[in-house]
Order: C-alpha cells, then sequence, then structure tokens
C-alpha cells in the first residue's frame, strides 16, 4: 500500500487547525475514480487556539509542536510512514499561484514576497512551512492558496476603477480569499440540489471570524466580496470591510494616525467589535435578547451589508439556483440568515422559517417549497478540500 495520508495545516493569526486524513477512501481497484466528493476518512483533527496569548503558545513554532505531540499520541505522529504529503493552507497566493503547488525554497521565497498583501496571514502559514519542511524533509509539501478559485474572475470583477499602469506596476487588484471554502460549498451545495456542479449558479457566504461572499457560475467563481487584502466587503468580526478610502486619507491627515494605525484600526478594531465591543455572534445574540442598543446596531449593519451582496450577486448571475451559508456564523445562526434574506422574496428568495430554525451539523435546505431560490447551510471543511486539491497533485 502506498502512503496515503495528508496531513493538512490550516495556521491562522491566532490559531492553527489541522487535519489528518486517509485519502483512500472510496478508492477501490474497480473504481479508482470514485465520486470526487466521497469523503476521505478523518483520522485525526484539532485546533490550537490562542496563539501568542498568555494562556495559548508563544507563536506558530510552539503550536506546531503542539500539534505534533497531539498527533505522535494517537499515534499517527510526524515520522508516520503512512504520509504522503503534508498540505498548507496559504492565504494570499497573488497572480502567480493559481493551483496547488509543490513547495520549493524558490516557492518559499515568493510566498515571502506576499507578505504586505496578507500581513494577519502568510506569515504564520510560512513558519507552518519552514517547521514541517524541517520535520519531514523527504515528503513532498503542497500549497493551496485561498485566492486561486478566485482567478477566474473577469478583469470586469477583478480590477479596481484606477490607473491601470499604477494598479499593474504594483499588483493592484481584487484577489478575494477563503477559495478552498468557496469550491467546497459551491460544489456540495450542487450536490444537496442534485446536480452537476456545471449546471448551478450560486451565491456563497461564508461567515467565519473573516466573511466574503461569492457568485459561482457553474462551479467557476465569477465574482467574490474581499479585494487586495481580506479586508474588502462583508462586515466581520473585527474587520470594517467596505468604506469610503477617503476614511483613511481623514484618518490619517484629522485624526492623525499612522498607515500601520489605520491598518490596526480596520483589520482588528473595527467590524461586529468596533460596532458593539464584541465579534462573537452568540454574544451579540444573547446581548440583543437583554436589548443592547450597541449590539443590536452591530447585527443591523452585518445583515444589510450581506442583503445588499446578495442583491449585487444576484444581479452578476442573473439567474440564480441557490444561495449557501457557511463557516461558524452563517451555519450556526438562523437570526442572521434569516435577517439577510428578510424581503428578498421578490428575487425568488424564500426562506422558511421553521426549517430556518432548526439546529444542525447535516447540508441541509432551509427555504420553502416554493422558493425559485433554494437557501442551503453547508458546512465548510476547508481541510478536507486542501487535502484533496494536495492529493490530487501527489498521489501515486
Ligand atoms: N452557535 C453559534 N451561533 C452564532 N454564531 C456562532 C456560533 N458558533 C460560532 N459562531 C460564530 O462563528 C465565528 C467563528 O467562525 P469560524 O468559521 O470558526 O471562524 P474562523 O475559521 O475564521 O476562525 C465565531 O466568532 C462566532 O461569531
Ligand atoms: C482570508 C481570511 O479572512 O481568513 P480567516 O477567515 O481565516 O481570517
Ligand atoms: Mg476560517
Amino acid at each position: 500500500m502506498p502512503p496515503s495520508h495528508v496531513l493538512v495545516l490550516n495556521s491562522g493569526s491566532s490559531s492553527l487547525k489541522y487535519q489528518l486524513l486517509d485519502m483512500t477512501r472510496g478508492e477501490t481497484a474497480a473504481d479508482p475514480n470514485p465520486d470526487p466528493d466521497a469523503a476521505p476518512e478523518r483520522k485525526a483533527t484539532g485546533i490550537v487556539e490562542h496563539i501568542g496569548e498568555p494562556t495559548g503558545p508563544a507563536d506558530n513554532t510552539e503550536a506546531l509542536e503542539t500539534v505534533a505531540d497531539e498527533l505522535a499520541a494517537r499515534g499517527a505522529g510526524l515520522d508516520s510512514p503512512d504520509l504522503a504529503a503534508i498540505a498548507h493552507r496559504v492565504v494570499h497566493g497573488g497572480t502567480r499561484f493559481t493551483r496547488p503547488t509543490l513547495i520549493t525554497d524558490e516557492v518559499v521565497a515568493e510566498i515571502e514576497n506576499l507578505i504586505p498583501l496578507a500581513p494577519l496571514h502568510n506569515p504564520a502559514n510560512l513558519t507552518g512551512v519552514r517547521v514541517a519542511r524541517r520535520l519531514r524533509p523527504d515528503l513532498p509539501q503542497v500549497a493551496v492558496f485561498d485566492t486561486a478559485f478566485h482567478s477566474t474572475m473577469p478583469q470586469s470583477a477583478a480590477r479596481y476603477a484606477i490607473d491601470r499602469t499604477v494598479a499593474d506596476e504594483y499588483g493592484i487588484r481584487r484577489y478575494g480569499f477563503h477559495g478552498t471554502s468557496h469550491a467546497y460549498v459551491s460544489r456540495r451545495t450542487a450536490r444537496l440540489l442534485g446536480k452537476d456542479p456545471s449546471e448551478v449558479n450560486v451565491i456563497v457566504l461564508h461567515l467565519g471570524n473573516g466573511a466574503s461572499a461569492s457568485a459561482v457560475r457553474g462551479g467557476v467563481c465569477v465574482d467574490t466580496s474581499m479585494g487586495l487584502t481580506p479586508l474588502e466587503g462583508l462586515v466581520m468580526g473585527t474587520r470594517s470591510g467596505d468604506l469610503d478610502p477617503a476614511v483613511i486619507f481623514h484618518l490619517t491627515r484629522v485624526a492623525g494616525l499612522s498607515p500601520d494605525e489605520v491598518d490596526i484600526l480596520l483589520n482588528k478594531r473595527s467590524g461586529l467589535l468596533g460596532l458593539c465591543g464584541d465579534n462573537d455572534m452568540r454574544e451579540i445574540g444573547r446581548r440583543i435578547a437583554e436589548g443592547d442598543e450597541a449590539a443590536h446596531l452591530a447585527f443591523d449593519v452585518y445583515t444589510h451589508r450581506l442583503r445588499k451582496y446578495v442583491g449585487a450577486y444576484c444581479a452578476v448571475l442573473g439567474r440564480v439556483d441557490a444561495v449557501a451559508f457557511t463557516a461558524g456564523v452563517g451555519e450556526n445562526s438562523a437570526a442572521v440568515r434569516g435577517a439577510a434574506l428578510d424581503g428578498l422574496e421578490p428575487l425568488g428568495i424564500e426562506i422558511d422559517a421553521v426549517r430556518n430554525a432548526v439546529r444542525g451539523s447535516a447540508e441541509r435546505l432551509v427555504s420553502t417549497d416554493t422558493s425559485r431560490v433554494a437557501v442551503a447551510v453547508v458546512p465548510t471543511d476547508e481541510e478536507r478540500e486542501i487535502a484533496q486539491q494536495a492529493y490530487s497533485l501527489v498521489r501515486p
């Protein structure tokens, strides 16, 4: 048996998620090409949180040592002969990386060059890459990029309307992020409707701590809400999303903030946190129930922005078959789903209040039977998508 396990490392700014997957599941001698969505077997999964905080590991290197220890304790250490590859989520791939890529010194250098475009994410991703390469120099290490799925966006969606020469010289364009999630969820949504992904148009709403929307036509991304960096678009846990760029001139000229201070304000102290002091939708729900004014406003700004993007992507796609909610907020908050789609009946979108209120972790439809557009809740699995993409590159 050739090695068939893939270890996926999803290093974030403050957490490190991992999954160990056996990719042989569903694959037999009789049927070497099973349903591409047949689930690989999950051997281990975990998350190391609070990196860099007093309660957690000091840095990503220490976090990865914790992961190595946890895996070893389960008899699936990093020295396992079953490992076929280590796959890394890399957030920014620029224009160069649009496919899963075998990591070499040169690829590492290129990812390093992209740090200014994803300062919260790429350095953490790189630490994972460096430590894993040191521990298993013999193994293929594969980078799977958040930006890759969005590389199919037409110029009309990817270009900012600024001086073309300046834009091209500095790589200023819209890249989009959470691509593995948008790819996976749009595909699963098609399957949930009993259709091939090439036949359906889907609006995917990935609502985690970072949040983004995408318009996917026949399995191909045609627009997404994040841009040059993961700051544009929806209101997020701590990020502002869309605003008039002149806010930044105003903050620097009138409020006297430095560019770095503005960066921190917009990325880390804005969004839900900036509006009400909490970035967790569960806590905001509790506060709204107690009549808290600021929490209510934060919820309204968040869901208003969402509704606006759903309407915009209906216009971009023309025909919409489904709206799919995913990630922490999208999978769990019936209130957000309900408010985001409230009043969109004229667009053929009818959410069913009873179905929407049912909690669960299964892929499910929450629209009415008469809704022209299906509304789906589809739990994302970025690690599984990353493993599948990486394995397709290294499989024997
Ligand atoms: N039961 C829930 N109800 C409402 N929101 C939830 C629930 N569980 C998680 N969330 C939200 O999901 C967010 C985290 O989403 P997640 O997709 O795990 O984010 P990330 O991967 O970006 O860290 C939390 O900040 C919280 O707001
Ligand atoms: C790109 C991005 O925003 O990622 P995350 O949601 O993991 O912060
Ligand atoms: Mg996430």
